[in-house]
């Protein structure tokens, strides 16, 4: 099961539990106990409001939950799905009171854009619960324009759109993965936020993947870039599951006390389980 909880707002917090064992029974009966998800606040700076996100989660003591089954649970190893399964896990993910629905990768496949896309149009337009909740619609983009453009072609039929947008910032990754210096880093993150938001995208959750083993000058760079370039939500992971509750905490506190701007965006958390401390890292960080 793949589960983020997010935090509202400026001095808030998300987190992303991700385990091997993907079955919607499970996604299910784990969100049926979020239902009961406390509502109590952390330190809150909300000032403007947000068109661009549901009223209901621009509540400052709202936390917010983003759930990333139908992308990072999909990921794990064995747990594909049709697009009817996951038609149908979006539209209980709206009923139980999801906030943020990371609906798929629709640059990774046309299978996955059509289904990002009809998840868009189905969930992320209908009132799906008593409270009157529409959960905002994500998909996924790697920094680059054809991602991106995807991304957008699919959740801009949602009432609620936002494009993720992420690349990875820590040394091993961007000299065996990317091949890219850090400049190349920070002008693709810049330029592809800033992309998403020429095309009307006003909702950008920006992600410097493997946070938790990045050089903190740089990420804070990175950050300031992102923020600068449009991006309305930071979201830091840790992407190998290694770091500990208070190396999490204090990561989180470094970025809000160094990034340029990090106040009038959504800081939020998305950690892996592989330790078996993704909900300790996200309950670690709320109140830094
Ligand atoms: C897409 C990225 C942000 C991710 O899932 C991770 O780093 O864990």
């Amino acid at each position: 099961m793949s589960m983020s909880i997010v935090s509202h707002t400026f001095s808030s917090f998300s987190s992303s539990i991700t385990t091997s064992t993907n079955t919607t029974n499970q996604i299910i009966s784990y969100l049926q106990l979020s239902k009961a998800r406390p509502r109590k606040s952390f330190s809150i700076i909300c000032s403007n409001s947000l068109n661009y996100i549901p009223n209901h989660i621009q509540d400052p003591n709202h936390i917010r939950i983003l759930d990333t089954t139908l992308r990072d649970g999909e990921q794990a190893p064995g747990a594909s799905m049709t697009a009817k399964q996951k038609l149908d896990i979006a539209h209980q993910l709206a009923k139980l009171g999801v906030d943020i629905i990371e609906a798929g990768f629709p640059a990774s496949n046309k299978a996955d854009l059509e289904t990002v896309k009809l998840i868009a149009r189905e969930v992320g337009n209908a009132t799906a619960n008593d409270d009157g909740h529409i959960p905002v619609i994500s998909g996924l983009a790697r920094c680059n324009m054809n991602d991106v453009d995807k991304a957008w072609e699919a959740v801009k039929y949602a009432k609620f759109p936002r494009i993720h947008i992420f690349i990875a910032t820590s040394d091993i990754h961007m000299k065996y993965k990317l091949k890219m210096s850090k400049e190349e880093v920070v002008e693709k993150a810049r330029t592809m936020v800033a992309h998403a938001r020429s095309l009307g995208c006003n909702d950008i959750q920006f992600s410097p993947e493997d946070a938790g083993r990045s050089d903190r000058e740089f990420l804070y760079e990175v950050l300031g870039e992102a923020v600068k370039a449009g991006a309305t939500t930071l979201c830091i992971p840790d992407t190998v599951g290694y770091n500990w509750p208070r190396e999490f905490g204090q990561l989180i506190a470094d970025i809000k006390a160094n990034t340029c701007g990090v106040e009038n965006v959504i800081i939020s958390t998305h950690c892996h389980n592989d330790l078996g401390l993704a909900t300790a890292n996200t309950l670690e960080v709320q109140d830094k």
